[in-house]
């Protein structure tokens, strides 16, 4: 049987230069960390609650301010115009007419405020994220900062998990390193002291601390969000900070390559978080039923990158439209098959590991 998002990734495969195709699909090293993701969830089960479910569910989410009609967000991920020639917009559109929250990146291939603005043509209360990196240079991360505030985004994602960048192996055959005439990173156009900007322009800064954390959250009044933590002790450390949530994500397999699963990585952290700030997670998820196994286990929400990117490459906004309206469908069907009304029911100790009798200490949760 060929899963819907498995058949859009094989039309997205047909409709794609090779190296964008293994760009967009591949990770670090050997890819164990891009398998896992997906494999672990599928270890994992659901112990479904019987009689007290309801005729219709609610599955919104309250993040930050904003609202999203179901617990499934959309990552950040570079470069749409490789996928699509409307790109970023295309995403926009298809996401904020499936009532979900966008992140939209400084490697984006149209500038944050057009993003912004396509959103909001197709609702205007959408909301858009931005994500970025800690740059170098302050004024650079303040630049961006302000680019964003001024576009009207609601909530800045600092991922945190790059110092370096990752060692993608697909990248490295297929000689895939700057992006095609006629495309460029929108956001990091004339920058202080960056030069003409593009690709080029984004850097990473694996001397970044705590301190240069602390600078970015004085520069500005919006929720920040940390991506990529997968330590329990970081985990604590930005609570302690007054970080507004953590995003708990490998980057897709794309950094480091011996990271854990990030649902392997998931509980431990909701624990030393306790629910004193929301805790989110992406990679590997395919399946609305992936999404309720990371809520049961301590998720607010959960993100989506390739998934987007196969629904754009293989019928623009229609096949983003399609990707996210599947998994609301499926996460709404989990969850009343569940037992639940809304996300909230969904706990943990419906969560057991398949191969294992249920309450024989086979769980490590
Ligand atoms: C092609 C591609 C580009 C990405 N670009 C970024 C980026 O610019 N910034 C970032 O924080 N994460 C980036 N990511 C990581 C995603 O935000 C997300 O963590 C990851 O894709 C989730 O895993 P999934 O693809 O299995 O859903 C990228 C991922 C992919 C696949
Ligand atoms: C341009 C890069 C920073 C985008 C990225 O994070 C990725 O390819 O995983």
């Amino acid at each position: 049987m060929t899963s819907p998002l498995r058949a859009l990734r094989l039309r997205a495969r047909r409709s794609l230069d090779p190296a964008h195709y293994d760009y967009y699909a591949g990770g670090a090293g050997d890819e164990r960390a891009l398998g896992e993701n997906e494999r672990a969830f599928a270890r994992l089960a659901l112990l479904p609650r019987i009689l007290r479910g309801a005729e219709r569910r609610d599955t919104t989410v309250a993040l930050f301010g904003d609202r999203a009609a179901m617990p499934v967000i959309v990552s950040p991920t570079a470069f749409h115009r490789l996928a699509h020639p409307q790109g970023e917009r295309a995403v926009a559109r298809a996401t904020a007419a499936a009532g979900t929250i966008l992140t939209t990146g400084m490697a984006a291939t149209t500038p944050v405020a057009a993003v912004v603005d396509a959103a909001r043509s197709e609702r205007p209360d959408a909301a858009v994220w931005f994500q970025l990196y800690l740059q170098p240079e302050p004024e650079v991360t303040e630049a961006l900062v302000r680019r964003a505030e001024k576009a009207g985004c609601s909530a800045l994602v600092v991922t945190v998990d790059s110092p370096v960048f990752g060692r993608r192996e697909r990248d490295e055959r297929h000689g895939f390193h700057d992006l095609p005439a006629g495309l460029a990173a929108e956001n990091m156009r004339d920058l202080p002291g960056t030069g003409p900007g593009g690709l080029r322009a984004i850097a990473m800064s694996p001397a970044s601390s705590w301190d240069d954390l602390r600078r970015l959250r004085s520069m500005t009044a919006l929720p920040v969000l940390l991506k990529g933590v997968l330590h329990p002790e970081d985990a604590r450390l930005a609570v302690a900070e007054g970080v507004d949530g953590l995003i708990v994500s490998n980057h897709g397999g794309r950094q480091l390559d011996a990271a854990p699963a990030t649902v392997e990585a998931l509980p431990r952290i909701a624990d030393a978080v306790a629910g004193r700030i929301p805790v989110l997670l992406d990679g590997g998820v395919r399946r609305g039923s992936d999404a309720a196994l990371a809520l049961a286990l301590g998720a607010t929400a959960v993100g989506v990158g390739r998934p987007v990117l196969w629904g754009l490459a293989a019928d623009g906004e229609k096949g983003v439209r399609q990707v996210l309206d599947l998994l609301h469908t499926e996460f709404d069907h989990t969850l009343a098959l569940c037992g639940g009304r809304s996300p909230a029911d969904l706990t943990r100790d419906m969560v057991v590991t398949r191969g294992r009798p249920a309450g024989t200490g086979g769980s490590p949760w």
